[in-house]
């Protein structure tokens, strides 16, 4: 059985919207509109889409935080509204914009007050704070009361948090977002962990495709509320034809673009000095041994197929068309 099964999954909001200087008229938004999920358990899914695609909708129903207006949710065999005590005590979430810890507290306190909440056995509880405090790095700010946390340590807490009562899985909304380097690398190496340890199953959305990277082997991308990509994200590379490309950098500008069997020109940059070429049917040494009989090369790298690029065009909202040297969109 699938640890969380979504069928036909809708959500409507009804709004009021300015119709003339006086008059408002009411609209319904279909912020979720049919989407279809079946995630195992162990998985770690990406789960991303442009600004209101309806990705925070579909946690919150995930989460038995919003009724859906239509369709089936089960997660852990329950259904998160009406069980929502029950799924509560297998679930963990952290949602960036809100904590579940106490703020006037010294956020060991709030672990301690969690394993009251939850009921978690001492040993267990203590063994799950231990591997937090090891991984996450709190010990230093274990005294510490909540509101005076960095957003980093806030975040380290808010995982920990989440964790103490041992849930089946955790979703987690912009776990990274405006979290310093240190920090995102801290949350990242956690949940890979979590990952690789294989009984949790994780659920992240972020705009932050770095996260997904690093931790999803399958991605769902959602834009106005439906599932436009469902699979990995080399299976989103080959969709779009993403190639890796080479970048070479010349002494000095070529009189007219060379082209390249097999390797077609991308862009041209830097005055002509920079040329990007990608990998269609040809090696990256066949491209940089033709580069060299036409150019003196002051350097070459091999740039892999750029997620943020993809996932633009997925989203059909890219600043502007990849433009190649002819002017022709690629
Ligand atoms: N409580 C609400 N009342 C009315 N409309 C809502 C409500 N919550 C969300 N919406 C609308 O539903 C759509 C989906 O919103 P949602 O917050 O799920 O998007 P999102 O993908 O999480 O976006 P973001 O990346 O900006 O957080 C948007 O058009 C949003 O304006």
């Amino acid at each position: 059985m699938s640890v969380i099964e979504v069928r036909n999954l809708r959500k409507e909001f009804t709004v009021r919207v300015k119709a003339g200087r006086l008059r408002r008229e009411k609209r319904t938004v279909d912020a979720v509109d049919g989407v279809d999920l079946l995630v195992e358990r162990g998985e770690m899914l990406g789960y991303i889409g442009p600004n209101g695609a309806g990705k925070s909708t579909t946690l919150k129903m995930l989460t038995g935080v919003l009724t859906p207006t239509s369709g089936e949710v089960r997660v852990c065999g329950l259904r998160p509204v009406p069980e929502r005590t029950r799924l509560a005590l297998r679930i963990g979430v952290v949602f960036g914009q809100r904590s579940q810890l106490w703020w006037d507290l010294p956020l060991g306190d709030s672990f301690d007050l969690l394993r009251h909440v939850y009921r978690v056995p001492a040993d267990a509880h203590a063994a799950r704070l231990r591997r937090c405090r090891d991984l996450l790095d709190l010990d230093g700010f274990l005294d510490t009361p909540v509101r005076q946390l960095s957003l980093g340590q806030r975040m380290r807490g808010e995982l920990t948090a989440a964790l103490l009562h041992g849930p089946e899985v955790l979703f987690l909304d912009e776990p990274t977002i405006g979290l310093d380097v240190v920090s995102k690398q801290a949350v990242r190496g956690f949940l890979g962990e979590l990952g690789r340890a294989g009984d949790t199953t994780l659920v992240l959305t972020t705009h932050d495709l770095a996260d997904i990277e690093r931790l999803c082997r399958r991605l769902v991308v959602i834009d106005h509320g439906r599932v436009v990509h469902d699979g990995s994200i080399a299976a989103l590379h080959d969709r779009y034809g993403s190639r890796r490309l080479v970048v070479a950098d010349l002494d000095a500008a070529l009189p007219e673009p060379p082209e390249l069997p097999g390797a077609p020109l991308r862009r041209v940059e830097a005055d002509g000095h920079r040329l990007v070429f990608a990998l269609e049917s040809t090696g990256a040494a066949e491209v940089v041994a033709a580069l060299a009989g036409l150019a003196t090369l002051r350097d070459i790298s091999i740039v892999e197929p750029d997620i943020e690029e993809v996932v633009a065009r997925l989203y059909g909202r890219e600043e502007g068309p990849l433009v190649d040297a002819s002017g022709a969109a690629s």
